[in-house]
């Protein structure tokens, strides 16, 4: 069964804006696995919008799931609070400053050589690597000559495009999951996935180990709960 991970980024938002610890983001991430969630992620950004670096030492020592950091590499804040934390999986993403969210996956072919070198640093530490990348072969094909374990689908295109008609939302990320099984590539997915797209995506797309949803789901959590919807979320993804 595909893996859900909780992605807490907009707690930390709504934690901020008020200054105080109010959602407390530690015990947020402490009862999203108590109600199931298979791993936390989180996104520390250089401006610390929402996940502050110190937060990132707080929750390794609570998480007993799967600690998933994403962010850019080209970073050395990054890098360093990374080999640090030593998280079981790191997802490089290539964000440029002020970008209001991830809006793209790696280009693997220009930044072949650059993506090989990273990925070694951080699994010779034994952390698992992760990278995100567009639903666009060549990238996919890119990828595996990087020596990533995995690759993560920007899944924004599949969700932007659902409602128009789901099968040709998903042709490309179909075709992205049969060329990363056939290159031997670990596949994860995010960003955008929703309890109206998701089990569409996960039913039909092979080999997926992991998913990592937050915008949507802490949404979702204002209206159901969040122990409601994070079972709700884990219930698009057994299949059936
Ligand atoms: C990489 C990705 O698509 C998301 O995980 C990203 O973390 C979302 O970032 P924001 O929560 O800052 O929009
Ligand atoms: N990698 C995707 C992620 O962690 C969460 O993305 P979103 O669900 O907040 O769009």
């Amino acid at each position: 069964m595909t893996r859900l991970s909780v992605n807490i980024n907009k707690i930390a938002t709504l934690r901020n804006s008020r200054g105080g610890n109010n959602p407390d983001l530690v015990q947020v991430a402490k009862d999203c696995e108590r109600f199931g969630a298979q791993g936390i992620t989180v996104h520390p950004r250089p401006d610390e919008r929402h996940i502050r670096y110190a937060d990132v030492y707080d929750l390794k020592k609570i998480v007993t799931t799967e600690f998933n950091i994403e962010g850019n590499c080209q970073e050395q804040k990054f890098i360093d609070l990374v080999l640090d934390v030593k998280p079981e999986q790191v997802t490089l993403v290539p964000d440029a400053e002020g970008q209001l969210t991830s809006n793209h996956g790696w280009d693997t072919i220009e930044y072949r050589n650059y993506l090989t070198d990273m990925i070694s640093t951080f699994k010779k530490a034994g952390i698992r690597v992760s990278i995100f990348v567009d639903p666009d072969l060549k990238m996919v094909e890119g990828a595996a000559h990087t020596g990533t374990d995995r690759i993560e689908l920007y899944t924004e295109g599949y969700a932007s495009h659902f409602h128009q008609g789901k099968e040709l939302a998903l042709a490309p990320y179909l075709q992205s999951a049969q060329l990363a099984q056939q290159l031997g590539l670990g596949l994860n997915a995010g960003h955008d996935l929703d309890l109206h797209n998701l089990k569409y995506f996960s039913d039909n797309i092979p080999g997926l180990l992991e998913v990592s949803i937050g915008h949507a789901l802490v949404c979702d959590a204002l209206y159901y709960g969040l122990e409601n919807t994070v079972q709700m979320y884990l219930r698009q993804l057994t299949n059936g």
